[in-house]
């Protein structure tokens, strides 16, 4: 028996492609969505990851900017920046690529973001409105992961679900999600106690730690649905958190790195700036894109 490979590449392209039909639906009213990504500083990864953000929007019919900063950029001329695109009302979605520089407070930048263009929805606002079940800008990642686990399984309702990884842009956020699909969420993480035990229980584990072939196959109940967030560069290339080559033998489903959570990341990215620019001139919610 051998799992199920979740296809986020291929998911994430069927996303963009009913996200630019309805930007066209929306060009024709005379709106079109606006993306405005800032970099700050030169980091290789980071430069490719908003090469490839500016390329899929444009793609899906969107405005694209791309604000470059110098790495010694002072906070102040970003937090003008940010209060510069808060106010231009053909940008919809701001996004500041994290990490920024040791030098800034990057609580205060992403919290200067307006929440409404805030399609990271990683501002205090958003963060509160997801825990509390309203209406909020859900983060793309997480995001991403519950559109994969929804398409695979149907209803989450019951399920057991494991999140490794605590940080507020990928399990925290992830756990809210999985809890408003009526899962039972345990969060876990390096520190927890018989982590291994947990995770067995888990009908569905998410891992989002950080650590390269963390998590192994006998951690992984048998026919479990296994979402790998890990984003990790080695002598082998880029591996997830889990030992994919054995855990294929025991998943029921399984989420590849490359090719699995990454790219439905930035299709969340785009279903974000669409919903902003829905919200921003008072139409619905667009179909199928908000969780
Ligand atoms: N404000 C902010 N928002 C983010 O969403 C954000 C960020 N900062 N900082 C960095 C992380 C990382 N991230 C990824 C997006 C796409 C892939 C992706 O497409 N990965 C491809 C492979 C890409 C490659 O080959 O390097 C894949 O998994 O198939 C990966 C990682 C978004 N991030
Ligand atoms: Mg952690």
């Amino acid at each position: 028996m051998t799992a199920h490979i979740i296809d986020g590449k291929a998911f994430a392209a069927n996303l963009r492609s009913r996200i630019a039909t309805q930007v066209s639906a929306l060009k024709e009213r005379g709106i079109t969505p606006g993306l405005a990504v800032v970099l700050v500083g030169e980091d290789p990864a980071s430069q490719v990851y908003v090469r490839s953000k500016g390329k899929m929007t444009v793609e899906v019919g969107m405005n694209s900017w791309q604000h470059k900063l110098p790495a010694d950029t002072p906070e102040a001329d970003l937090l003008a920046l940010i209060d510069t695109l808060n106010n231009d009302p053909a940008v919809n979605g701001i996004l500041v690529q994290l990490p920024l520089p040791g030098h800034m407070d990057e609580s205060a930048v992403i919290n200067s973001i307006a929440p409404e263009k805030d399609v990271d929805g990683f501002t205090l606002l958003n963060v509160g409105l997801l825990a509390t079940g309203q209406k909020a800008m859900v983060p793309c990642t997480p995001l991403g992961c519950l559109m994969m686990l929804r398409d695979h399984l149907g209803s989450l309702s019951g399920k057991r679900a494991v999140v490794i990884g605590r940080s507020n842009i990928v399990g925290k956020p992830m756990a809210q999600l999985l809890l408003r699909d009526s899962a039972t969420v345990t969060i876990a993480h390096s520190r927890t106690t018989d982590l291994e035990a947990i995770c067995r229980e888990a009908d569905i584990l998410v891992a989002a730690v950080g650590r390269a072939h963390f998590v192994k196959a006998d951690w992984i109940k048998p026919g479990a649905t296994v979402i790998d967030v890990g984003i990790n560069r080695t002598d082998d290339g880029l591996v997830g958190d889990v030992d994919y080559a054995e855990a294929v033998k025991v998943a029921g489903a399984i989420t590849p790195v490359p090719g699995g959570v990454g790219p439905m990341t930035i299709a969340c990215l785009l279903a974000n700036t669409l919903t902003a620019t829905a919200r921003a001139n008072g139409l619905p919610d667009p179909e199928g894109l908000t969780p």
